[in-house]
């Protein structure tokens, strides 16, 4: 398709053993459930479906990330693809969140301030200790990082500045050169990913959800723009019903 020379995948983790029990997880790197891997396998046998065969994969750090990505390469037959990995594609760090119940959080700050810590731009959570449970602090795949590049909490905009060297440096020249690019990441690192695509405003992007497992396609025109804005799920139905759900996740009991 001339108009539309670029093909991206976004794929988010299937569901991880924090997502089942409503858990903020951030960088915490927990492991898929069952679910989850089944919801992985699916993702790659709709890509061999409908043809859409990655050339290379970009991945974050995370085990859940990476093991979707590996269940969905070798459910479309392409395990075999070149597949590269970086922290910029981590979900957002929840700062002093990771760990916390979604529904006890709401119950004890209210909804206005538990949506400004989930969904607005720029209001981060508290940060996390550096000795606390699950902070990340020392952990060996970050020891690279200038300490005060690691984050102990961040925002959606915090996640936007440090994901975007990576969109441009490594996933922008994969697809110049016509290779079909599956990044499998999180949700708030793909929101922000799909706000910058799409040119959304740091009001709307509130309401956006990404589902677990369900490819999001973007086809994309000489100048990277989405030929069909907000791109298209493979399976718009269940991922339409999924949204919704992680847009209610807060007040899952
Ligand atoms: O990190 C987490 O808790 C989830 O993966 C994303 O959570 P959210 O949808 O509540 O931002």
């Amino acid at each position: 398709m001339a108009d539309a020379p670029y093909t991206l995948v976004l794929l988010r983790h299937g569901e991880s053993e924090w997502n089942e029990k409503n858990l903020f997880t951030g960088w915490v790197d927990v492991d898929l459930t069952e679910k989850g891997r089944g919801e992985a396998l699916r993702g790659g046998r709709l890509l061999r479906e409908q043809g859409l065969l990655p050339d290379v994969c970009h991945t974050s750090v995370l085990r859940r990330a990476i093991k979707t990505s590996v269940l969905a390469l070798d459910e479309a037959d392409r395990h075999w693809v070149p597949v590269r990995r970086s922290w910029r594609l981590n979900e957002r760090h929840y700062g002093a969140l990771q760990g916390k119940d979604k529904a006890q959080t709401l119950a004890e700050f209210g909804e206005e301030q538990f949506m400004l810590w989930r969904r607005s731009y720029d209001t981060p959570p508290p940060p996390l200790a550096d000795d606390a449970e699950f902070s990340q602090v020392g952990d060996a795949r970050y020891l690279d990082l200038p300490p005060e590049v690691l984050p102990r909490t961040e925002c959606l905009a915090d996640v936007v500045v440090r994901m975007l060297p990576y969109w441009y440096d490594a996933v922008v020249p994969d697809l110049r050169r016509g290779q079909t690019v599956l990044v499998a990441a999180h949700g708030n690192s793909l929101r922000a990913l799909v706000k910058h695509l799409d040119g959304i405003s740091d009001t709307d992007i509130a309401g956006l959800n990404i589902p677990t497992g369900i490819p999001l396609v973007y086809r994309l025109d000489a100048d990277l723009r989405p030929t069909v804005p907000g791109g298209e799920y493979l399976d718009p139905e269940a991922a339409a019903t999924a949204a919704a759900a992680v847009a209610a996740q807060g007040r899952k009991r």
